[in-house]
């Protein structure tokens, strides 16, 4: 599978599964490494006057032997600052003892002006907050403003979970191996990594597929070949038909967003349940999306019973009282049949004051569903998650609980399928941080489930897109541009 994000038992598995197989050994692939950072060095940071290797006493450290060895040779003006010996009949002793640049302590370090920090202090096996001359030498290289590339991680950035764990460097490059790790798209990680580099140092396909990673980075490989393309003989409704559920006269605005994105994103027709307070609002802006009247959860039956839209979105725009999630659990069990859905805003909030609704059965009864927590909206809907320290981790078990696919939205959003499938998203841009925009997601990814793509890849397709378009927009975004924009990604991703 393309994208995999390798925990650091996943990575550490491939390693091992490596080296058995041959033909590298453990010290070939830490050669392989440290000259794949020594050429980035080189390659941008040409004009360093001299260049300061942190190394620690694990393997990260001996990567860093290898870069101030092979940058040595080069004709750099290079010094090693080491935070202890490595341990005896460590691939990193050998590293150590082949390195001609004699080791200073990691206490005597300080940042020179015009040189550069190469960072192989801890990589994948750090194991606790970093304290003591690490810490103290993170402080003075950020204080000086000196450049830092960082070896496979910036050190005391988790590579599983992406927290900081005590302090950390703040990377110009981070150079990782085979594949990157969640910490490198997980904040506060990513922006401690800075650009990130992915160097190939020999571990094949075949092992990185043995290790059966279930985390991506969300981009078009992970659900392109699910994408729906309208086929010569579709009619409107065959393109599917998404309902969308309108909030009162005074907050309207949130669901024609929704239908407006749902409609863009290629669903064949879209139609705003409205109450009759709200039908004029809705009415004086509307145009290709239809309307109809909704007061009652009856009349809202008959509009699925009689036109059998194909997904609704429920949420943006409708109060948060606990009515809101009750109408929504007694829709959902009479259905004619389950229906894919996505659940946003102001229902997630609504269903927080009766946990009951979102358990299982909830998710059950719908055929796909979707839910858009942001970070207030998740930790009000799973309280006892808020402790677990990983986003990741938080959003495959809420995603479990609910059975549902869970987009944990913000920065660093995280889609997590009930089967334990998850990716994470890294082409979001600040733009995205406006009103509405939000609504116009949810709108897309349910245009998405009506078109037949099952609930994570449209989550993860949806996400993607809709930052591709605010990316493409850039400065000056608000929620009603976003689905002006999508006709120029789609048309990219369907070519
Ligand atoms: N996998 C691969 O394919 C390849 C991996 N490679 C490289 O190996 C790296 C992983 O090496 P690794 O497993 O030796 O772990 P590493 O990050 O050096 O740290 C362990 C040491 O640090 C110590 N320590 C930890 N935290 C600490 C703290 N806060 N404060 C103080 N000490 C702390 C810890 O001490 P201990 O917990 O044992 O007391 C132990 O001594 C990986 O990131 C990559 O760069 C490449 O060579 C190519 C192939
Ligand atoms: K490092």
């Amino acid at each position: 599978m393309p994208f995999e994000l390798l925990l650091p038992d996943e990575m550490a598995a491939c390693d091992r599964r490596a080296i058995a197989t041959g033909p590298f050994d453990g010290y070939q692939f830490m050669q392989r490494a440290g000259a794949a950072v020594a050429a980035i060095v080189l390659e941008r940071f040409p004009a360093a006057s001299r260049v300061d290797v942190l190394c620690g006493p694990g393997n990260n450290g001996g990567d860093g032997y290898v870069v101030a060895e092979l940058l040595r040779r080069s004709g750099v003006d290079v010094a090693v600052y080491a935070e202890g010996p490595p341990r005896d009949g460590s691939d990193a002793a050998l590293a150590a003892a082949d390195c001609k640049v004699w080791p200073q302590p990691l206490a005597a370090f300080a940042p020179s002006a015009g040189g550069l920090v190469v960072d192989a202090v801890y990589g994948a096996g750090l194991a606790r907050p970093v304290g003591g001359a690490a810490r103290r030498a993170m402080e003075s290289v950020r204080t000086a403003g000196v450049p830092v590339v960082a070896v496979d991680l910036p050190s005391g950035v988790s590579g599983a979970t992406g927290e900081i764990l005590g302090e950390t460097f703040q990377a110009a490059v981070t150079v990782t191996f085979v594949r990157k790790k969640p910490g490198h798209l997980l904040q506060p990680g990513r922006t401690a990594c800075g650009e990130v580099v992915v160097a190939d140092i020999g571990i094949g396909e075949d092992i990185v597929a043995a290790a059966g990673a279930t985390c991506f980075e969300n981009g078009p490989e992970l659900w392109k070949s699910r994408f729906p393309r309208p086929a010569v003989d579709s009619h409107k409704y065959s393109r599917g038909h998404v309902a969308v559920f309108s909030g009162a006269a005074s907050a309207t605005g949130a669901a024609r967003l929704s239908a407006l994105a749902a409609a863009r994103a290629g669903a064949g027709a879209v139609t705003l349940l409205s109450p009759s307070e709200a039908l004029a609002a809705n009415a004086a802006h509307l145009t290709s999306i239809m309307l109809r009247k909704a007061d009652t959860r009856e009349e809202a039956l008959a509009f699925f019973a009689d036109r059998r839209p194909a997904a609704f979105v429920y949420g943006p725009g409708l109060d948060a009282s606990a009515e809101t999630g009750r109408l929504l659990f007694e829709l959902i069990d009479r259905l004619p049949r389950p229906l894919p859905a996505v659940v946003d805003a102001s229902a997630l909030t609504s269903l927080a004051a009766e946990p009951g609704l979102l358990a299982g059965p909830f998710g059950g009864r719908a055929a796909d569903l979707v839910i858009t927590p942001h970070e207030g909206e998740f930790g009000r809907l799973f309280p006892d998650l808020r402790k677990i320290p990983s986003k990741l981790e938080r959003a495959r078990r809420a995603a479990d609980r609910v059975e549902a696919t869970v987009v944990y939205k913000g920065p660093d959003t995280v889609i997590a399928a009930p089967d334990g499938r998850a990716a994470i998203n890294a082409n979001g841009t600040p733009w995205l941080a406006t009103a509405g925009s939000g609504d116009v997601l949810s709108g897309i990814v349910a245009g998405f489930l009506a078109q037949g793509m099952p609930g994570f890849e449209a989550a993860c397709a949806g996400v993607w897109i809709h930052a591709e378009a605010a990316r493409r927009f850039g400065p000056g975004l608000i929620a009603e541009d976003i689905p002006g924009e999508l006709p120029a990604v789609l048309r990219d991703l369907l070519d």
